[in-house]
């Protein structure tokens, strides 16, 4: 057994062999010892290798989906091994031979389907990258991007560039990316693949061969030629069959139900780089959690399918108006009709997960569970296609597709399941019991004659007690022995003397009991078993049968899964507008970006939750003036803990809800398609990477500045606080004109450097916005509203005094601060920017009015002219008396 298990180990050496004995998968060697100590479960030895003990830890085949859940978790890659033959085949051989078994799959992060290790509501992409060189200008060669989600059935493909490839990987989000060992080991790329949050799994070259990949793809599909599925570069079909590739090494042999590769054409999708995205918190928070993000205050799917498509919809948002608004009209149908939008929520929320129990059924490893998903996904579509088909949908493109969708499903097929299934239903297709009576007459008879044995053998136990004069003579069953006579201990001699004992087959001894067969025990046995087989049988055959019909309608089942997703994120938005107040935007080609009255959609509600005061609704104006020309950029000032990362997120993310279709939190939204959103905002360090925050900071506006455009949309907050003073001033100044002039994109701009406001006098598109606050008492008071302006303060002592500094350090501060502005007052930092020629612009603002001599303070005259060394205690408190008298004065 041991060289069995040896061998197959030697051909899968990058996962954690799961070996198939009895009930358990057993793990040998350093598996066993990863798996232990990965699992917690206990290492024991089995058998010797070599002289040492072999390491062995082993989970039982019912839990072990559990097991492997954790192990994907942690990054493992695992096989499979099964039993290939009944051991009673294999003693055949000889008493010593080994069953069978061979690798029935590797189960890696991109390749699940069971429900257990799937996310309800996140897609599990397979990702394959590949690089073609020849033919192209770039020297980084053009780059191929295919993802599968196995579980769905979903196949894009796209192809891309060295500087867009980690945006595109980070909008895919894979669970699993492969690529070529050659590219795995390129040093050009090897930081790339480290720096990547999810697995990279080095496969073979000859996955991605261009010679082969479209004979690969045609293979997979069955078909002659992909010419049919559209017209893919040479990158793409290469990365396309790299992914099919890997998918069939993965499931052996057996084949998903993937759709035919579909192009994602980027140019048509609002390019978000990972930096952004993750700054945005669009799917998850910068600390790696749901709540508090984006999709986390804005879900109100009722099915996976839907929360998927959602957090799809969220990490692409559209570029192109007309399907923007296609995805509006459908919110805007579904608001407008509340009653329908109830009927809809309330039986997709009854639907299971369709696509996914349709894909374990291809893969052969569904369970009767899995038929039921399918009639009952079946009912719900129809009963859905009823109650729309009653609704006036003519305005929305989608709804209208999505009914055509559910009314082409097939009946014939949802009655079959309807009958055949039973009320009951068992985990594992091997239990049997999950076919209907009266579905197949040969079952029912069978299941009689096993009903009525069981009865005769009630008969049987009672003729047998009266035969002995025993009242506890028991027929009982197990899986040694089968049905066998049971008496206990004291009444055994009357089975094994005198006249029973001819009936009565001694089979054990026990402590407090004897057991015995007898001959009609024996043949009534037989009688059962074989129709518990044939039946067993029958059921499989059903269950074959049903899956077959459901696989052969695979293509018009996957269309209803996407229609009745797309209408559960419909509706859900339309939930969403109404119960928060969102609005639907205007989106058009221009590039006008007027928001009023615009919220930020997570704190507006965390606000809420908290019983806070409301959020202060804000407006931003963005586009040209005037509609000529290009967009303005809105600096905006204000002390600490204003409002200004949130005023500059919220525009961020109205934008992003209004091109993914959604409504947005303000009263009106009139946005020009924005081609590319940048943000730079918080500061956090990539310490993994080697980069402090400062250089974080630097790789992302310089990102920012080489790549934005007159469409983009920039959010820069704070720019340049991370290093000395001058020098961050000097960065923030020059990228807002290098963002005037050179970008020339919509723009917000937070900062502190207040002296950044005297750039509006030089930059005729820059608009200084400031947040309003209020001093009350000493203490200041947010107001949280925007306004046209300029701050003239950071309130950062009164905010860091909120926050509970230590009151000495306060005041000390506060003394440095005095002396600071003081000096700053007379220091050459003005003059020094004077000098610097884009500021020369700024020289000929008339001076402040001289002669004025600043009278200076009385209490400062006393305290200059005393001498603190000579004042006896008496002086010195008169002295404190007199300043204190000034102070009053004052
Ligand atoms: N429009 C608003 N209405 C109500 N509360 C708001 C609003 N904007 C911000 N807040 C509240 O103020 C807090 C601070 O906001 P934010 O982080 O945007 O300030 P900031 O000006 O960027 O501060 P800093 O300069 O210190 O980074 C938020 O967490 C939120 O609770």
């Amino acid at each position: 057994m041991m060289e069995q298990f040896i061998e197959i180990k030697a051909a899968n050496p990058d996962c954690l062999l799961f070996y198939r004995m009895g009930d358990f998968y057993e793990l040998f060697f350093e598996d066993a010892e990863e798996a232990s100590r990965a699992l917690g479960i206990t290492l024991t030895k089995r058998g010797k290798h070599l002289g040492a003990d072999i390491p062995m830890c082993g989970v039982p085949v019912h839990a072990a989906d559990d097991y492997l859940q954790k192990l994907i978790a942690l990054g493992y890659r695992v096989a499979v091994c099964e039993q290939t033959e009944d051991p009673a085949e294999a003693k055949k051989r000889g008493a010593k031979s080994v069953v069978k078994r061979d690798v029935i799959r590797l189960v890696t992060p991109g390749t699940l389907t069971e429900e257990t290790l799937l996310e309800a509501g996140r897609s599990n992409y397979l990702a394959a990258v590949t690089r073609i060189r020849a033919g192209t200008d770039d020297p980084h060669g053009v780059f191929g991007l295919a993802w599968i989600d196995i579980s769905t059935g979903v196949f894009r493909v796209g192809e891309t560039t060295f500087e867009r490839l980690s945006a595109d990987l980070s909008r895919i989000d894979p669970r699993e990316l492969i690529v070529s060992d050659a590219l795995f080991e390129d040093e050009s790329l090897a930081g790339f693949w480290r720096q990547l949050s999810f697995a990279v799994m080095p496969v073979p070259r000859a996955y991605f061969d261009g010679a082969t990949a479209a004979d690969r793809i045609a293979r997979f599909y069955g078909v002659a030629t992909i010419d049919a599925f559209g017209g893919f570069s040479r990158a793409e079909t290469a990365a396309a069959a790299g992914a099919i590739a890997y998918v069939e090494k993965t499931q052996l042999g057996e084949r998903p139900p993937l759709d035919p590769p579909t192009r994602q054409d980027s140019g048509r999708l609002m390019h978000v780089d990972g930096a952004t995205r993750a700054n945005l918190e669009l799917l998850k928070t910068l600390s790696g959690g749901r709540a508090g993000s984006l999709i986390d205050a804005i879900d109100r799917t009722v099915t996976g399918a839907g929360a998927r498509l959602l957090a799809e919809r969220l990490s692409a948002p559209l570029a192109d108006p007309d399907e923007i608004r296609k995805r509006l009209a459908s919110v805007g149908f579904f608001l407008g009709d509340t009653g329908l939008r109830s009927r809809l929520r309330e039986a997709l929320a009854g639907a299971p997960d369709i696509s996914r129990a349709l894909s374990r059924l291809s893969l052969n490893r569904g369970g009767p569970r899995d038929l039921d998903a399918i009639r009952a996904g079946l009912d719900a579509a129809r009963d859905i296609a009823a109650f729309l088909g009653e609704a006036d949908a003519s305005s929305a493109a989608e709804v209208t597709n999505a009914k055509a969708a559910l009314a082409a499903l097939p009946d014939p097929l949802r009655d079959e399941l309807t009958n055949a299934l039973a009320e009951e239903l068992p985990v594992f297709r091997r239990d049997g019991g999950f076919i209907a009576g009266g579905y197949r007459a040969d079952l029912d008879e069978l299941r009689a004659l096993r009903d009525q044995s069981r009865r005769i053998i009630a008969e049987l136990q009672a003729r047998y007690q009266d035969e002995t004069g025993i009242r506890s003579l028991k027929v009982r069953h197990n899986n040694v022995l089968g049905y066998f006579v049971e008496v206990t201990a004291n009444h055994a001699d009357k089975l094994t003397t005198g006249a029973t004992a001819a009936t009565f087959i001694h089979r054990q001894t026990m402590a407090n009991a004897m057991r015995f067969t007898t001959t009609e025990l024996a043949d009534l046995e037989a009688k059962i078993s074989s129709a518990s087989d044939r039946a067993l049988a029958i059921e499989q055959e059903v269950f074959d049968d049903l899956c077959a019909r459901i696989t052969a309608e695979a293509e018009a089942i996957k269309d209803a899964a996407r229609a009745l997703a797309v209408l559960d994120v419909s509706a859900s938005h339309a939930v969403l507008a109404e119960a928060e107040d969102y609005t639907q935007p205007r989106v058009d080609d221009g590039l006008a970006f007027d928001i009023s009255g615009g919220r930020h959609p997570v704190v507006e509600q965390a606000l809420r939750k908290r019983c806070e005061d409301p959020f202060v609704a804000n407006d931003a104006s963005l586009g040209p003036a005037d509609g000529e020309g290009d967009g303005r950029i809105w600096l905006v000032t204000g002390p600490n803990m204003a409002g200004k990362s949130t005023f500059l997120r919220q525009n961020a993310l109205i934008a992003v809800l209004a091109q993914i279709g959604a409504y947005v939190p303000a009263k009106h939204a009139h946005i020009g398609v924005v081609d590319r959103l940048f943000s730079r905002v918080g500061a956090a360090d990539d310490l993994a990477r080697g980069r402090s925050t400062f250089m974080v900071e630097m790789v992302e506006t310089a990102a920012i500045l080489n790549q934005a455009g007159p469409r983009s949309l920039v959010i820069l907050d704070e720019i340049g606080r991370g290093t000395a003073t001058f020098d961050g001033l000097s960065i923030a100044w020059a990228a807002i004109e290098h963002l005037h002039e050179v970008n020339r994109s919509r723009s917000l701009f937070a900062t502190h450097y207040h002296e950044l406001t005297a750039l509006s006098e030089t930059l005729a598109r820059l608009h200084n916005a400031t947040v309003r606050v209020k001093e009350w008492e000493g203490d200041v008071v947010f107001l949280h509203e925007i306004v046209s302006g300029a701050a003239d303060h950071s309130y950062g002592i009164q905010v860091a005094r909120l926050a509970g500094l230590p009151e000495a350090v306060i005041t000390r501060a506060r003394q440095v601060l005095a002396q600071l502005e003081e000096h700053e007052r007379k220091s050459p930092v003005e003059m020094m920017i004077d000098d610097l020629p884009l500021f020369s612009a700024l020289r000929d603002k008339p001076a402040p009015a001289a002669g004025a001599p600043t009278a200076r303070n009385p209490a400062l005259t006393l305290l200059a002219d005393s001498n603190p060394d000579d004042l006896t205690p008496r002086e010195a408190l008169e002295l404190l008396y007199k300043l204190k008298a000034e102070a009053a004065k004052g």
